[in-house]
């Protein structure tokens, strides 16, 4: 398992982006990708809604775009064309695309061309995308051997060779379509068929390199084995998209389908035992109002393929209680539901009666969506049990923080903190998405992840080692 921290324009958005302030607190720039000559001028429009609206946006993007921008249309040749020629290309293609929905072979063979190491990090640098390795918490395989000391010797060159590689930095290989997330990356039929409906066709930056570092290529093996094209190791896609990843992007950059589409497939692919319904994944916002924002875009990425989303609501049920207490409630329950009844009825005792239909809808009322949005306090609420303790949610593989900084800032930050503690799952992977992120919500987050690994790993010998042995 390794940790990655994906920035996207830092310098922009340390300028920009308010820190600390909520979503809803007011007006905030447009940092859509391609327009970083621009100066940033918000409308009353945008000041009304922080949310950038796709409709006019998305004209804003297919828009033509300068020669030395201008990757998606002319990026295989050698030389840049002239940039009134690029412009004509660019047009021509967006055209194309937008009457044509059929990717046709020739297009499709395009998209899953690789692109080679200095294009990669070319189109990485001009996006100011900067993706570095943060920690590596695989177990050494000689951990629990007793150590001698030529053995630990090595282990601590190891360490230090291992600290080394902690800033490593990785150039993925940037999307920059959508098509190429079936093409390259086998995303689900249904999944990319919503995207297109939801008339998504250029990702934005952060989506361009967020999603190939969460996702798992197709083409990693012959990618590894061409010599042009970026390795995998050099990429991150070795790491199969098993990785957490610390995501920094500027407010209304599209952070939302960035961590959705990589927790919906993953969804999709996985199997679920029969009857083991419940929340996989669960996504964690500061706010209602976020929370309800994101579990509608769920919902329509989601559209036809059998998952669901569900926003937590009050009064909700996330896990199972106590078998114990079950089964003492459920016998209680049969042996006094009908004499109750009657009593009830003939005594006029209401409040026995609100008793059982409580009991039954806190049953009925239990998420059985595979996707559940929510702020950390609710959440909270429906895992604490009697004793005071909290339940585990060990069923839950994918767990995100959106507004990860004001999520761990010191208000949120104990809630936040406890909700992931309970996130037992040793496969767990955590994205945390922002943004701004201060140094010390990234120590934060980056301690969180290592006492985790550390306990998980000193109770269970079967995690995942560092990388996969292949994509
Ligand atoms: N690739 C894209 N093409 C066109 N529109 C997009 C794209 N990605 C996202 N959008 C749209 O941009 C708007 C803002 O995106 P989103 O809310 O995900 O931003 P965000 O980075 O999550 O913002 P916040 O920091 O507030 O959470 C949404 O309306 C979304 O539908």
């Amino acid at each position: 398992m390794n940790v990655f921290k994906l920035l996207s324009r830092s310098s922009k958005a340390a300028q920009s982006a308010p820190s600390q302030k909520l979503p809803s607190a007011g007006a905030v720039p447009n940092p859509q990708l391609f327009r970083d000559d621009e100066p940033v001028t918000v409308s009353p429009d945008t000041r009304k809604s922080k949310k950038r609206k796709r409709g006019k946006d998305a004209q804003d993007m297919s828009a033509p775009l300068p020669a030395d921008l201008d990757f998606f249309g002319t990026s295989k040749k050698e030389n840049a064309e002239p940039a009134i020629q690029a412009t004509e290309k660019e047009r021509k293609r967006t055209s194309q695309s937008q009457t044509d929905t059929e990717i046709n072979g020739a297009q499709e063979e395009m998209e899953a061309e690789p692109y080679d190491e200095d294009e990669s990090k070319r189109i990485l640098r001009s996006h100011k995308l900067k993706v570095t390795v943060l920690e590596d918490f695989a177990p050494q395989e000689d951990e629990a051997q007793p150590e001698k000391k030529k053995k630990k010797r090595k282990k601590e060159k190891k360490i230090v060779e291992k600290k080394k590689d902690a800033k490593k930095q990785l150039y993925p290989q940037p999307l920059t379509s959508f098509a190429q997330l079936r093409i390259r990356y086998g995303i689900s039929r249904r999944l990319a068929e919503n995207l297109s409906e939801q008339a998504y066709k250029l990702p934005t930056e952060v989506q361009l390199g967020a999603l190939p570092l969460l996702l798992r290529s197709r083409k990693t093996e012959q990618e590894g084995q061409n010599g042009n094209s970026i390795s995998a190791s050099a990429s991150g896609a070795e790491y199969g998209g098993d990785v957490d990843l610390l995501s920094v992007a500027p407010t209304g950059s599209g952070k939302t389908i960035a961590f959705l589409i990589p927790v919906i497939d993953a969804l999709l692919s996985e199997k679920v035992a029969e009857g083991d319904d419940g929340p996989r994944a669960i996504i964690i916002a500061p706010t209602r109002e976020l929370a309800s924002q994101i579990v509608n875009e769920a919902r329509k990425l989601s559209k036809g393929t059998g998952l669901k989303a569900t926003l937590m609501k009050k009064g909700m049920e996330v896990v199972e209680r106590p078998e114990e207490e079950d089964s003492k409630d459920e016998a209680e329950a049969a042996r006094n539901f009908e004499e109750e009844e009657e009593s009830a009825s003939d005594s006029g005792d209401e409040e026995k009666v609100v008793q059982q239909k409580k009991r039954k809808r806190r049953r009925a009322d239990k998420v059985k969506a595979a996707i559940l949005v929510t702020t950390p306090a609710a959440l909270l609420n429906a895992l604490k049990q009697n004793d005071g303790s909290l339940a585990s949610l060990l069923s839950v593989r994918h767990l995100v923080l959106d507004e990860a900084d004001v999520l761990l800032d010191p208000l949120f930050r104990e809630q936040t903190v406890s909700v992931w503690n309970a996130c037992t799952n040793p496969l767990l992977r955590v994205g945390l998405w922002s943004a701004t992120m201060g140094s010390n919500i990234e120590t934060l987050a980056i301690s969180t992840l290592n006492t985790r690994w550390t306990s998980l790993s000193s109770t269970n010998t079967t995690l995942p080692l560092a990388a996969p042995s292949s994509a």
